[in-house]
């Protein structure tokens, strides 16, 4: 096994002491370029020092960085960013690169409203390019950019870091296909931690660590080394044809190196943590002037005991502060929404031995981690292959399974084709679990999950949920999972799940969460939006006017009762926690064409924009998507319904009897 050199566990020094540090003088890459291998050493130390300060207080991608410090510095001392470009794939893992590119000063406000992004961002820096948080498209990136550079000539090069993780997905492998043809000067270099979350898994990952632990080859190549090397006259030619047939030796005693075989040089492995050796890995391939791998092994968390110490995921992403003696979070714990699944999937699949869980790389993150304890054989974790779990899920459904593939929402976006033709056209049952759908926040506008209820809103035949409590949550679950002729969709949001809020009545599926004798409002809150719906109808009682809240529960295809209960009243509004364009309120509003139910409908949603990282409260806030927000917008648009058409006090026993006029927008 190709060492990875023992880290220097520091003692967690403070740079916010002021010590005199050699960090304190780095303002740019240049500055890196004239330390010597020593102070490499204690600068890598301090940088170490520094992300467990401040990421302690902010919460962020710990694990990660930690084990790219050495791998930054050697790139910025071989390479001249930003003439030549650095791509980081996902992104995590750039903090290091931001301290070294004069960014020092903004980690007390990392992925905070208004401070340093959690990723690369363009307008922070001219250092940084891909800003996208969705992994495995950095290759794909620095193909075009390798691309634009021959073409126009630009002698520049191009350095994209991709984790082994991130080489799970597919995207990777057709840009290798294409980097390989195209023949560019292009330096890949795998960040090889062997982790994604958990230990990263599939063909990809153990052919990696064939090749990290490789024995056999290097025995070979120093033996015949040592032993021609004392026949000066012959042991030189004859070892220069061994080596000339190393490729063969490798093959032999080491495993295929596929890279090589795609027509990509490959250099490594390399210990990730030797600053010196990583440099002289980078500058061979620099030098080699084609497409070249650069296999760093590193370790993800690495000189930080409780990171490197923490079986789940090397404390990859904590996401807020953390006690720095021990890693655990500070904040108390509290019941997730993925909890709630995760609980009740296992329920379900002890009654149900039909029922399978499939994971994209995020077993702990989503929950399906506690059916796999629970049900091992049952789950199947296909690497960071979104496009891929979707379509062999359908393969699972076709084999008479029920899969459940748990995602980010945001991750499902790059599976669309997949859930519209190879699940919903072959009306297979599988059920799509989104956690973290809607405003999300920390991780910044590639993380949000609110793309879902528009997108996935023109399959044919897949139903969609929206629970907006735990109970709900349960009962959706099983209802989904019911579901045997086509797909389904389950969403909730990131975070602490809210207080169970039971219907008052019900009309047809729809839940009614309270109402009022005057049918003035249709409140319809979507999912999470329940208790805020709640309080709105609080708020406009106040003002005179009569609410009711409902929630539809399954929110496509629109329930008819909906339309039923929006002629009964003067104004339907709908609060979702997505897009507008395409989102629920615009479905509910075209059923009420289409049924010529003429109430006017105001829709409340998540403007379509690039929305900035933050806390989900912070974001929702911004948007008007609070109850004050909404109770205000809504008393605005009674009140003009006043004034052109005067409310009648209808009592609630009274049939809506009002033919009502004007468009239902
Ligand atoms: C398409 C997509 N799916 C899932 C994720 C969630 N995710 C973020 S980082 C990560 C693991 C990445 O592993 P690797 O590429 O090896 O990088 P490392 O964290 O080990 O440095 C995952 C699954 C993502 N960002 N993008
Ligand atoms: C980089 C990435 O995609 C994940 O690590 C993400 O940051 C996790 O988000 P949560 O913190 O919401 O689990
Ligand atoms: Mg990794």
């Amino acid at each position: 096994m190709r060492q990875v050199r023992t880290p220097i566990h520091l003692p967690v020094m403070s740079v916010e002491e002021g010590r005199a540090s050699l960090l304190s003088a780095i303002r740019g890459p240049q500055d890196l370029k004239r330390l010597s291998g020593e102070e490499l050493v204690l600068l890598s130390a301090e940088i170490r020092d520094f992300l467990v300060a401040k990421v302690s207080r902010t919460g962020g991608h710990l694990g990660p960085n930690l084990g790219v410090v050495e791998l930054t510095l050697a790139m910025h001392r071989v390479f001249d960013s930003p003439r030549d470009r650095f791509l980081f794939d996902t992104g995590h893992q750039s903090y290091v690169h931001k301290i070294v590119t004069g960014r020092q000063a903004g980690f007390d406000q990392l992925r905070q409203r208004g401070g340093l992004s959690g990723y690369p961002s363009r307008t922070e820096s001219e250092h940084d390019m891909v800003e996208n948080s969705h992994a495995s498209t950095a290759l794909s990136y620095a193909d075009g950019v390798a691309k634009a550079f021959a073409l126009r000539g630009e002698d520049r090069s191009v350095v994209a870091v991709v984790g082994d993780g991130a080489l799970t997905g597919g995207m990777c492998w057709e840009a290798l296909n294409n980097i390989a043809t195209a023949r560019n000067p292009l330096v890949i270099v795998v960040n090889d931690n062997q982790r994604s979350y958990a230990p990263t898994i599939g063909g990809l990952a153990d052919h990696l660590s064939s090749l990290r632990l490789n024995p056999g080859y290097e025995k070979v190549l120093d033996l015949v080394k040592e032993s021609l090397g004392s026949t000066p006259l012959v042991g030189k030619p004859l070892y220069e044809v061994l080596h000339a047939v190393k490729k063969g030796i490798k093959d032999a005693v080491a495993p295929q190196a596929m890279f090589e075989d795609l027509g990509i040089k490959y250099v490594g492995p390399v210990d990730g943590h030797d600053i010196a050796a990583v440099e002289s890995a980078l500058r061979r391939a620099k030098g080699f002037r084609g497409p070249v791998i650069v296999h760093a092994v590193t370790r993800k968390g690495y000189g930080y005991r409780p990171a490197e110490e923490d079986d789940a995921d090397n404390l990859h992403g904590p996401s807020s502060a953390f006690d720095v003696e021990t890693g655990k979070l500070l904040a108390a714990p509290s019941v997730k929404w993925t909890h709630v699944f995760a609980e009740e999937l296992v329920a379900i699949a002890d009654e149900r031995p039909d029922v399978v869980g499939i994971t994209a790389a995020m077993a702990e993150p989503t929950g399906i981690s506690a059916l796999a304890r629970k049900h091992p054989e049952r789950v199947y974790d296909v690497g960071i292959a979104e496009q891929h779990a979707a379509t062999s899920a359908a393969g699972l459904a076709m084999g008479g399974l029920h899969p459940v593939v748990a995602v980010y929402a945001t991750f499902l976006n790059r599976a669309f084709d997949q859930v519209l033709l190879d699940v919903a056209m072959h009306k297979l049952p599988v059920t799509f679990v989104l956690d973290r759908a809607g405003v999300t926040g920390p991780d910044g506008p590639s993380h949000y999950g609110i793309w879902d209820m528009s997108v996935f809103g023109v399959v044919p035949g897949l139903r969609m949920a929206a629970p907006r409590d735990a109970a709900t949550l349960r009962a959706e679950l099983r209802e989904a999972l019911a579901v045997d002729d086509g797909p389904t969709i389950l969403r909730f949001p990131t975070g602490s799940v809210a207080a169970d809020l039971p219907a008052v009545r019900k009309v047809g599926p729809v839940d009614v969460l309270t109402e009022h004798r005057q049918k003035d409002v249709l409140l319809v809150a979507v999912g999470a939006f329940g208790h805020l719906g709640v309080e709105v109808a609080t708020r406009l009682a106040e003002q005179g006017y009569g609410v009711t809240v409902v929630d539809p529960r399954w929110v496509r295809p629109v329930p008819a009762e909906l339309v039923t209960l929006a002629a009964a009243h003067r104004l339907v509004v709908t609060v979702e926690d997505g897009v507008r364009t395409g989102g629920i309120g615009d479905a509910i509003a075209k059923s009420m064409r289409d049924a010529d139910v003429r109430v006017p409908l105001r829709d409340l949603g998540v403007p379509v924009a690039w929305h900035p990282h933050g806390t989900r409260a912070q974001i929702l806030g911004d948007i008007g998507l609070t109850a004050q927000d909404v109770a205000r917008e809504v008393t605005g648009w009674m009140s003009r319904l006043d004034d052109t058409a005067p409310a009648e006090r209808l009592d609630a026993t009274e049939p809506a009897t009002r033919d009502n006029v004007g468009p239902s927008r």
